[in-house]
């Protein structure tokens, strides 16, 4: 958690995630472990592109605007590929209790993809609330290994 008053959490979601979006929006909106919520997500009616979504909510990430995010489409894989072509974000599908886990303490992961088409909405709910629960250590262990993920990231990102 970068504050002390709780998680800043941008949410998005393309078409097929706009029921999950709208619960999953109400359950971040009454943990008190979150600050703020911001929906960049689509309604009903638009067909936008889940990449588009997911880039701006990885931007939002990448430029401090928001801590953490959380992406629903239909699988939870579109958003995932789009979201990690933002430098700086390490972005996972984690459709399970132990892999929503490792995603932060062992890849201090800032965005989590979730798959409306996947999974039950209790299960999506239970590992929301489960994700916001961990908070990556920079001392442990893994820490070295982010960086060298980290590390490679110049050698393949153009400068602007
Ligand atoms: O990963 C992509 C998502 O599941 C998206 O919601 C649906 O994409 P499609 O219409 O290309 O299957």
């Amino acid at each position: 958690m970068n504050n002390t008053a709780g998680w800043r959490i941008v949410i998005g979601n393309d078409e097929a995630g706009v029921e999950y979006k709208d619960e999953l929006k109400a359950l971040l909106e009454a943990d008190g472990r979150v600050a703020s919520v911001q929906d960049i997500g689509v309604g009903p009616n638009d067909s936008t592109a889940y990449p588009h979504v997911a880039v701006d909510a990885a931007r939002m990430v990448a430029e401090g605007q928001a801590d953490r995010a959380l992406l629903i489409c239909g699988t939870g894989l579109g958003v995932a590929i789009a979201a990690n072509k933002v430098p700086g974000i390490r972005a996972v599908t984690a459709h399970d209790g132990y892999s929503v886990e490792r995603s932060v303490l062992s890849n201090n992961a800032q965005v989590l993809t979730l798959g409306q088409r996947v999974i039950g909405l209790e299960l999506a709910k239970k590992l929301v609330g489960e994700w916001l629960g961990y908070r990556f250590d920079e001392n442990s262990a893994s820490a070295d290994k982010v960086d060298a993920i980290c590390s490679y990231e110049p050698e393949y990102t153009k400068a602007v």
